[in-house]
């Protein structure tokens, strides 16, 4: 309850208008019932008198009120969606502002942080907008309720108090119950995201062929319901324990509305009381039945929606998680040119507190201007040692500078502005080829805020530094052709709109999914496209290349490693390659295993040396040898 002023504030914030017609409306709904059953006694009260012409006014106000409430009651229903709107627009835009800002990415790696996640996206997409019904709603059966106590009071005093008392005992059990709606919602979230996991590999066009080849679509489909049915028992538990509850003040009340009608019909029927006080009872007790049943119902629904804006205001109040690396600071000031080089002293890293060291002592300089080449086995720390490079985490030992200043002390994102990278696992994007390029620099996009005005002309360069220049010529749309099937079905619509004669709806420069062709690229035509992203920013001084043509054809792994050789020669470059015979150029080698280097050099005196990296270098070089000699099959047999 504690969240409540907060959240309170928010929505106000989100929806002023709408939240102030919404609040206005309850209160009227609330108030409406009250007003019509007391009016509608003085009216029969009047008849029942032979007062007819006196009986007109209650009469006219009688319709004058009903057409008022069904107002409000449509008011409110307006404003009930307009509210859902604006504070879904308002949560999601506060919620992915704070997702996206890190600096770092552990906190999106951590299990806990992602159920989270997922209640916040759940609040912010409605959850917010629920709590506001909730409460509201709640406030219109509160008026509701205390509307019809009083005017019982005079009527019937005693059945005034036991409604009053019958009251208590139920917003007590629905209270506790709320709180176990709260626990269940965080003990299912796991078994949700589960669930969800499930279900998106199963739409996944990527994973479709495994799926069918595997024969794996039963058994997700298994493991999807069985994760919700899970999930749906320990809810159905709750909800077993709130209708018990529910049954038993229906009860209740049931009872105490048929004492007191016995009792007032008899005094009507004695003459002692006016027939109006028999139908003002029989409205009261109809009204504050349902009043209370509903704001039981909403004072139960309002501790989980208050829980699920717990979770979404713990992330936009962007609260570390504990356990994982440590966010790496946001602070310092701006890395300029590179002059001397970058230098790793003693760098110590791991991924959580509860894991191995993935990074144990690395000491190692990337001299400006200089190529440096990291081999070693899967898993030896090599990708890693590049996120920290990038300052996705910071090392928990040791330290990494720029020009002798710790990359600790700089803005993180000047300092990525000086880097060009492509990552081992890269991003495929539903975009167009040439925003697929461009988003390696946002100016260089169409729409940017600030836009390069030569941004067009650095795209087509980069693609053909990445040798992906003539794949794209021979696009159907080239470089505004859209690389992805999902979205060439809006395409088609479209165009089939345009050709009946609708609206022109190809524009260039216009949204990815208007009007243009999905195509799918393969593998290593998405690896060049990936490559000419990372070599847009031409003027970045340090260059790093994780697996650059590990899906590469023998001939575009040629061309790439040529043209790499040549942009590498003017900056200070890192390169990570399974295939060693690309790394023999790098000024030096450096060999990494189990975290540690072991040997560095160039390659010819790593390979006098006869170390690791010549065995590895031997082995690969033999493989290929053994390939050639090998006698070719077909034709003899
Ligand atoms: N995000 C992560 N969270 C936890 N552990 C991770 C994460 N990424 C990598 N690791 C672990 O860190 C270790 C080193 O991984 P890394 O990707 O740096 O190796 P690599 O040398 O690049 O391997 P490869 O040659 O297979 O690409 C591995 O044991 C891996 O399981």
């Amino acid at each position: 309850m504690r969240l409540l002023p907060k959240a309170s504030a928010e929505l106000a914030r989100a929806a002023p208008v709408a939240l102030a017609a919404r609040v206005l409306a309850a209160l009227a709904v609330g108030a409406a019932p009250v007003a019509v059953a007391w009016l509608t006694r003085q009216a029969i009260d009047r008849l029942t008198e032979h007062q007819v012409s006196a009986a007109e006014v209650p009469l006219i106000a009688l319709c004058l009120f009903g057409a008022a409430a069904a107002t409000a009651q449509y008011l409110g229903v307006y404003a009930d969606r307009e509210l859902g709107r604006r504070t879904a627009q308002h949560a999601l835009g506060r919620l992915f502002g704070a997702v996206v800002a890190p600096v770092g990415v552990a906190e999106l790696e951590d299990p806990g942080f992602q159920d989270r996640l997922r209640l916040a996206q759940q609040a912010a997409t409605g959850g917010n907008a629920l709590l506001a019904q909730q409460f509201i709603g709640g406030a219109q059966s509160a008026v509701t309720f205390v509307g019809f106590l009083v005017a019982l009071l005079p009527v019937s005093p005693l059945s005034a108090a036991l409604v009053l008392a019958s009251a208590v005992p139920a917003v007590v059990a629905q209270a506790r119950l709320s709180e176990r709606r709260v626990q269940v919602q965080s003990q299912v979230s796991p078994q949700l995201r589960r669930q969800v996991f499930y279900s998106s590999l199963m739409l996944d066009p990527r994973a479709a062929a495994e799926i069918r080849l595997f024969g794996l679509g039963p058994l997700f489909r298994g493991r999807m319901v069985s994760e919700l049915t899970r999930s749906q028992q320990q809810e159905r538990t709750v909800d077993r324990a709130t209708l018990r509850v529910d049954s038993l003040l229906a009860l209740l009340t049931g009872a105490v509305s048929a004492a007191a009608l016995l009792v007032t019909a008899a005094r009507v029927g004695q003459g002692r009381e006016p027939v109006g006080d028999l139908v003002l009872l029989m409205a009261a007790l109809a009204g504050v039945q349902g009043a209370l049943a509903g704001l039981v119902s909403q004072i139960g629904g309002v501790g989980p929606a208050l829980a699920l804006y717990g979770h979404y205001d713990a992330v936009v109040g962007a609260r570390p998680v504990p356990g994982p690396a440590p966010e790496p600071s946001t602070a310092g000031g701006m890395p300029g040119p590179l002059h001397t080089g970058i230098q790793l002293r003693d760098v110590w890293f791991r991924y959580h507190s509860d894991q191995e060291w993935v990074l144990r002592g690395v000491t190692l300089s990337l001299p400006a201007e200089g190529s440096v080449a990291l081999v070693g086995l899967n898993g030896a720390g090599k990708s890693t040692l590049v996120k920290l490079l990038c300052r996705l985490y910071d090392p928990q030992l040791g330290s990494i500078t720029w020009d002798g200043v710790d990359l600790r002390e700089l803005d993180p994102a000047a300092l990525r502005r000086r880097i060009g990278v492509l990552f081992q696992d890269y991003t495929t994007y539903a975009l167009t080829v040439a925003e697929n390029i461009a988003v390696g620099e946002v100016s260089t996009l169409p729409g940017a805020e600030r836009p390069d005005t030569d941004g067009g002309a650095r795209v087509r360069a980069a693609a053909a530094a990445a040798g992906v220049d003539t794949l794209v010529a021979g696009l159907p749309d080239g470089y505004g052709t859209m690389l992805s099937r999902t979205f060439a079905a809006t395409s088609t619509a479209a165009r089939r709109q345009e050709r009946r004669g609708g609206q022109p709806v190809a524009h260039p420069g216009a949204g990815p999914d208007v009007g243009r062709t999905g195509v799918a690229l393969s593998g290593g035509q998405w690896q060049r496209i990936a490559l000419a992203r990372a070599l847009l920013r031409r003027d970045a001084d340090l260059l790093i290349l994780d697996e650059p043509s590990s899906g590469l054809d023998a001939e575009a792994e040629q061309q790439v490693h040529a043209r790499l050789v040549e942009l590498r020669a003017r900056r200070t470059s890192l390169l990570i390659s399974h295939r060693l015979s690309s790394v023999r150029q790098a000024d030096r080698i450096v060999v990494l295993r189990g975290g540690r280097i072991i040997e560095q050099g160039d390659h010819d005196s790593l390979m006098r040396s006869g170390g690791a990296y010549a065995e590895l270098f031997r082995t690969q070089a033999a493989g290929y040898q053994l390939a050639a000699a090998e006698p070719s099959g077909g034709a003899g047999r």
